[in-house]
């Protein structure tokens, strides 16, 4: 006779499978889960010994929980799979039967025949859930086994109903830690139902109470239908909220440009801003204080703009490595009687790494020395082309000084906006980026945030980089409450747990409750990051990078003592052909590696090649922070070899010599076939039979080599330590005298940085 499994009888013996697995096991019939079985004599052992059990094992009152059934195999578990209509009564129970809230005996008892909300109310309130009796526990077994067949009966529908069941989906689609309610809605089954099934199954829960993913497998095996594990929203990612993509077109109008001003120092990048700034305040804000926060708005022709008071490239840079992209148009400020420097150079490579379109503003017109035509004629070896030269670039004479020309720069400045096309949505939570933050000595952490999406209001839960909080309060920039922020509005707030960083994300959240588990977790996170700080590319790992897929192109910056070597270097790095990458140089210029250098290659995760040039010291440090691969080097082929290697895997590995012991040499002796054998005393740490040797003769290196052969006494042997003779030859080399030191070493690889 086949043999039985321990939860089918125990569901035949009305008992849970784990007091079975224990009646089994305590009366030598060994089995180890409700999945295991046992032979027809075992089986009808246990039916006879179950009527005794089952009030034992019940009256201690306990919750009576299944072992996990994650040790039930998986062909075990479709082997079970002819069970999975056995419960063809309970399936037919109306849907809408209004289900007994909790699974205690008592309530179910109480509930038994008409069942109305009131006490539905009453018995939610009783937490006896699953027990198998619970004050009654001390009366005796036949009461016990009576309440249980009165249980099973409760969950039975009382009068067949010829209303059948939506058909069981395909798929059963569930959460971990999802409740019988929960699941009962995917199933079109009752929830009783499935507290009944779970029951069978070994697993003692009530309608409310969280199963475990692999009792949610194994209800789903029981049903015949396949189980999947919904993925979860991952509520600590911001980004999600910034993925407009699904954002439905209609909801969208248009909104204020975003403007960041970027130039060489003493270009006038102040001026124009603070010109610009006082010269188009709007009338109700006039006699408002203004306050520093990073950014304003102005209105020009009734239209807005919105100022990024950026303080430097390296800002600007290291706002985009922290994700925000917030800027929408630079405008690149050169001062005509100066014309392009270092920085001119530098701001033009970020704006074209952050992909903004600029605008170019030559300042100082009014000047005597000023010549704009030089300054445009400088600008055309960067890719900025006037339109009447033939390029695209929009380039307007000003002198922020004087105002001249102030209103066609803002006139421009809103027709690149038109042609871009600047949208947003206002009426969803709002998203945004953090211009600037800070701990305010009375008020907390204050941070100014511009909002790019939906519209930010006081009160609303929020997640700010790695803090969150409520928005306590909104300021603009002319010190006045608002209320709300539409997009491309620079606002004030406070309200924060902790300051956040310059350029991090925040996202508005429906609760304040899941605002806060998801900053929690945000900053956790982050702090285990920073702990094990994955590393930039870098010329050693680049192979594995591009291995794995995630590179196309090795960008590169290029910094040299003269631009003749620049040029060169730059253009034979892109000339390196090596199948799927490229050489991609984002910014090249004569001089020292700088922190703006740094900040841009952290920005766009590139190597920095400096030829006949240092890191300054603040660069440096920078770079070991943060990881950045900086490759110093005097010889141009070599520069490019090292790019190549790298590309193509080969680079490599870097190696430092070890040295690991002396010798000091006391006897020589000559032997005809091997030659001269060096007869000596270890005086320092230990030579080695692979060593290399360097010949030390009144401190000068006579010779460097490997050694032939080491003995002690006449065996070979593999190592002498210090303080022990030896004797050692070494290889193709006789001209050993007494009194020589040999120096034993090896070559250590040093770790890829
Ligand atoms: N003649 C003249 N002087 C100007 C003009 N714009 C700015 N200046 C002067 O140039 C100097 C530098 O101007 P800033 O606005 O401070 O320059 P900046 O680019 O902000 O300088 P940093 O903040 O140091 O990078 C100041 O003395 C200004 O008065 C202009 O259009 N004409």
């Amino acid at each position: 006779m086949a043999k039985e499994r321990i939860y089918e009888l125990a569901k035949e013996l009305k008992m849970p499978s784990k007091a079975l697995v224990k009646l089994a096991n305590e009366n030598g019939v060994a089995v180890k889960s409700h999945m295991s079985s046992v032979t027809p004599e075992q089986a009808a052992k246990l039916r006879s010994l179950s009527g005794n059990q089952q009030s034992a094992s019940t009256a201690n009152g306990k919750v009576v929980s299944q072992p996990k059934p994650k040790e039930q195999p998986k062909h075990e578990q479709q082997a079970n799979d002819h069970h999975k209509h056995h419960d063809t009564k309970a399936e037919k129970q109306h849907p809408n039967k209004p289900q007994p809230k909790s699974a205690s005996v008592k309530a179910k008892k109480e509930k038994a025949n008409q069942p109305n909300h009131n006490e539905t109310k009453k018995k939610n309130k009783d937490k006896g859930g699953n027990r198998f009796n619970n004050k009654n526990g001390k009366k005796n077994k036949k009461g016990k086994r009576n309440r249980q067949n009165q249980r099973m009966k409760n969950l039975q529908p009382k009068q067949p109903t010829q209303r059948k069941d939506k058909p069981l989906p395909d798929v059963l689609e569930y959460t971990d830690g999802m409740n019988a309610q929960d699941l009962a809605k995917i199933l079109h089954r009752p929830a009783a139902e499935i507290v009944k099934k779970l029951f069978m199954l070994g697993v003692m829960v009530n309608q409310n109470q969280s199963l475990e993913k692999d009792t949610i497998e194994i209800l789903a095996a029981d049903y015949g239908i396949e189980a999947k594990e919904k993925v979860q929203e991952d509520i600590t990612d911001l980004d999600r909220f910034f993925d407009v993509d699904n954002e439905d077109e209609s909801h969208l109008v248009s909104r204020p440009p975003v403007v960041t001003v970027m130039g060489h120092v003493d270009h006038g990048k102040t001026t124009l801003l603070d010109n610009i700034r006082h010269s188009h305040i709007t009338a109700q804000e006039a006699g408002g204080i203004t306050q520093a926060i990073g950014a304003y708005q102005v209105k020009y022709n009734d239209q807005v703009i919105t100022f990024l008071d950026t303080p430097g490239h390296a800002a600007f840079s290291e706002m985009r490595a922290r994700g925000a992209n917030i800027t929408d148009i630079t405008v690149l400020v050169v001062a005509a009687d100066d014309g392009v420097m270092p920085q001119t150079i530098e701001a033009i490579n970020h704006a074209k790494a952050a992909k903004t379109p600029i605008i170019v503003a030559v300042n100082k017109v009014d000047k005597p020395g000023a010549n704009p035509d030089h300054v445009t004629e400088q600008l055309t070896e960067y890719g900025l082309i006037p339109e009447d030269w033939g390029g695209d670039t929009i380039f307007v004479k000003i002198s922020a000084k004087f105002g001249k020309n102030i209103d066609e720069l803002l006139d421009m400045i809103l027709l690149q906006a038109e042609v871009m096309e600047l949208k947003a949505n206002p009426n969803r939570r709002a998203v945004g980026s953090v211009v600037e933050a800070r701990l305010d000595q009375g008020r907390g952490p204050v941070a100014t945030l511009l909002v790019q999406q939906g519209t930010l209001h006081v009160g609303d839960p929020i997640v700010v980089g790695n803090t969150f909080g409520r928005v306590r309060t909104m300021t603009n920039e002319n010190g006045r409450r608002i209320k709300e922020a539409t997009p491309s509005t620079p606002v004030e707030i406070t309200g924060l747990n902790a300051v956040p960083e310059a350029g991090d994300r925040f996202a508005v959240f429906e609760d304040e409750k899941t605002a806060r588990a998801a900053g929690e977790e945000r900053a956790k996170r982050a702090q285990e990051e920073e702990r094990a700080r994955t590393s930039h590319v870098t010329l050693d790992n680049l192979f594995a990078t591009m291995k794995k897929g995630q590179m196309k192109s090795l960008p590169v910056i290029i910094k040299a003592d003269v631009q003749g070597s620049v040029e060169a270097l730059a253009q034979s790095l892109q000339k390196i052909k090596v199948d799927g990458v490229r050489v991609d140089i984002i910014h090249k210029a004569v001089g020292a590696i700088n922190e703006s250098d740094v900040t841009l290659a952290e920005a766009s995760n590139a190597v920095i090649i400096g030829f006949n040039v240092r890191p300054t010291p603040n660069a440096k440090n920078e770079a070991e922070t943060n990881r950045i691969d900086i490759r110093l080097h005097r010889v141009i082929y070599k520069a490019i070899e090292e790019v190549e290697d790298a590309m193509k895997g080969m680079l490599e590995p870097v190696y430092e010599e070890e040295t690991i012991g002396q010798v000091e040499v006391r006897q020589i002796y000559k032997a005809s076939k091997i030659g001269t054998i060096a007869g000596g005393m270890v005086t320092s740490g230990k030579i080695t039979r692979n060593a290399k040797v360097r010949l030390v003769r009144d401190g000068v290196v006579i010779y460097d080599g490997e050694l032939g052969s080491l003995k002690r006494f006449k065996d070979d042997v593999k190592e002498v330590k210090a303080g022990y003779e030896c004797g050692l030859t070494i290889q193709n080399y006789n001209d050993i005298k007494e009194m020589d030191v040999i120096e034993a070493y090896q070559m250590k690889e040093i770790p890829v940085k």
